[in-house]
């Protein structure tokens, strides 16, 4: 079986020896190819990336495999018609789990107070309790129920919301537009973990951006495009959200001229929230290969239509 590795060369140096080493484990006998003639090829390792963009010629693919997590720069490319599937890997989610973490203690503690703004001198106010801090994770997936669950853990009240109504040990689920509202209404720090689709692109606009708590800080490691930009510029100069952390932009590298890299209440992160783990993420791709070969449903099958 041949399988073509179609990433950035950053990647190919992380897997070109992992990925063979797994398979060859787990009974498949299969190369691992850069290039060769589309008609040969099995399976598509993919992350995004400038040369494959005509998925076509490849008539024998059975299936796609993405490293990352979100897809939304490949599900609607309309030569691909093969399974696409996304990644959901267990060092991905801790990665995120951690940036979540730290950020929302960062706001939930005030740290910036002592630690970036020192000045500030001796105002002994202490924190509430996170018990006294409600949270809302927009997105309830691989990445947003461990997040949200591990902030539950920590105590703060967490409020999730996703597409379809879920129900999840620790924390109050909400769907729908109605849920929305609800999720955001008084949150005090609100994370969003969603995919990019044409469901969730500008989800976090003007009016949205008005039903959190004054002054709430706003976390985004999903994507940039969840947010109305100028709707959040807006937000943050009237004082209504205290702060922006954000991962990913429209445009990324962020341009040096973009207003977010200046502004006094935004951090910018460089899309670092959480990169897919190699060694766990290898096992992920070898086990979908598996599946298909044995004729078994592949795990985290993109659905076209939902766009995730
Ligand atoms: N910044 C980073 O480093 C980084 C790393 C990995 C993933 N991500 C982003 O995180 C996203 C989430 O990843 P995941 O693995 O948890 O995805 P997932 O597919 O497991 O979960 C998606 C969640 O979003 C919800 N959702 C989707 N569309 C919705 C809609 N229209 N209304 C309400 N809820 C909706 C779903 O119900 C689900 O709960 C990825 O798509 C990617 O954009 C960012
Ligand atoms: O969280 C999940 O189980 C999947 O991402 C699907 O969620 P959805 O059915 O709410 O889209």
């Amino acid at each position: 079986m041949k399988i073509l590795f179609s990433a950035p060369d950053s990647d190919w140096a992380d897997y070109r020896d992992l990925l063979p080493h797994m398979l060859t484990e787990a009974g498949i006998e299969a190369q691992l190819v850069r290039e060769a003639a589309p008609e040969t090829i099995d399976y598509i390792v993919y992350a995004p990336n400038d040369d494959l963009r005509d998925f076509t010629p490849y008539s024998r693919t059975r299936a796609v495999l993405s490293l990352w997590a979100g897809v939304e720069r490949i599900v609607g490319n309309a030569t691909l018609t093969q399974p696409l599937t996304r990644m959901v890997d267990a060092g991905l989610e801790r990665g995120m789990v951690e940036y979540v973490t730290g950020h929302v203690l960062r706001h939930h503690l005030g740290m910036d107070a002592h630690v970036v703004n020192p000045g500030c001198g001796w105002r002994p106010v202490a924190p509430p309790l996170a018990a006294d801090r409600p949270v809302t994770m927009l997105g309830l997936g691989a990445l947003g129920r461990a997040c949200a669950q591990t902030l539950a853990h920590l105590g703060f009240p967490v409020t999730g919301w996703s597409r379809t109504q879920k129900q999840i040990d620790g924390l109050r689920c909400l769907s729908g537009e109605d849920g929305l509202e609800r999720a955001l209404t008084g949150a005090e720090i609100v994370v969003t973990l969603l995919p990019l689709t044409p469901g969730t692109e500008n989800l976090l606009d003007a009016r949205r951006l008005a039903l959190p708590a004054p002054g709430a800080a706003l976390i985004n490691p999903g994507r940039g495009p969840l947010i109305d930009d100028a709707a959040l510029l807006a937000a943050l100069d009237a004082g209504r959200i205290g702060h922006a952390t954000l991962d990913v932009f429209r445009t990324e590298p962020l341009p040096a001229d973009h207003p977010y890299w200046a502004h006094p209440r935004v951090t910018v992160t460089p899309h670092v929230a959480s990169a897919t783990r190699p060694a766990t993420a290898a096992q992920v791709i070898v086990e979908n290969i598996r599946r298909s070969e044995a004729g078994a449903p592949l795990l985290y099958l993109v659905d076209r239509a939902r766009g995730y």
